[in-house]
C-alpha cells in the first residue's frame, strides 16, 4: 500500500471575498486554486499550510482554521493526494505575486469555476457557508470526475476513507 501524498490548501476570505492564485506553473497550472502545497518531513499540517501560503502570495495568516479533508484517487495512479483546507479570514501582508501564483481577490458569487480543479464547485459551496466537509474525488485525467463523495461534517475525522471503503465506495 502506498502512503497518501499530503498536501495543504488555503483559503482567506473576508466578507464577500475569497483571495484565490492563479497556477502558473507545476501541478494543476492554468488553474485557480487557494494556496497550498506538500508537507515537508518535520512539520506539522498546520505549520505546512502557513508556509506555503506565505511562500505563494507572501502573506501571514493570524489562525488558519482546518475545515476541509478531501482525498483524491487519479485512475492509474496508486498514491492518492490527501488535502488539508484551511482558512483564515486575517492576515499580514499584501498579497503579492510569486513565482508560482498569480493571487487575485474574488466575489463569493463570481468564482470562476470553469478555470478551477472540476471538485471545488462541489466542496466550495460548503466552504462559503462556513461548514466543514470530507470527501472523496476519483479522477480519470485532470479533468473528468468518475466518483464524488462528500458530505458536510461537524469535525474533521481523518479516516473517513475508512468509511467510504466500508461502505463500498472506493
Ligand atoms: C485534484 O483536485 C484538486 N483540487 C483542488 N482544489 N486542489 C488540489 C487538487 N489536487 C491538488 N490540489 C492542491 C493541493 C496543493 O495546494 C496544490 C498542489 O501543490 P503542489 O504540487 O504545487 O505542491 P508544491 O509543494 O508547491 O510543489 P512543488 O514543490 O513541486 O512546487 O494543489
Amino acid at each position: 500500500m502506498v502512503a497518501n501524498k499530503l498536501l495543504t490548501l488555503v483559503l482567506i476570505r473576508q466578507c464577500n471575498r475569497v483571495l484565490l492564485g492563479y497556477k502558473k506553473k507545476g501541478f494543476g497550472v492554468g488553474r485557480w486554486n487557494g494556496f497550498g502545497g506538500k508537507v515537508e518531513q518535520g512539520e506539522t499540517i498546520q505549520q505546512a499550510a502557513a508556509r506555503e501560503l506565505h511562500e505563494e502570495c507572501g502573506v501571514e495568516a493570524h489562525s488558519l482554521e482546518e475545515i476541509g479533508l478531501l482525498k483524491f484517487e487519479f485512475v492509474g495512479d496508486p498514491q492518492w493526494l490527501e488535502v488539508h483546507v484551511f482558512t483564515a479570514d486575517t492576515f499580514k501582508g499584501e498579497p503579492t505575486e510569486s513565482e508560482e501564483m498569480r493571487p487575485q481577490w474574488y466575489n463569493i458569487h463570481s468564482i470562476p469555476f470553469n478555470d478551477m480543479w472540476p471538485d471545488d464547485k462541489y466542496w466550495f459551496p460548503i466552504f462559503l457557508k462556513g461548514a466543514k466537509f470530507s470527501g472523496y474525488f476519483k479522477f480519470e485525467g485532470h479533468n473528468n470526475i468518475l466518483k464524488t463523495e462528500l458530505k458536510e461534517v461537524e469535525k474533521l475525522h481523518y479516516n473517513d476513507y475508512e468509511h467510504f471503503k466500508l461502505n463500498g465506495i472506493v
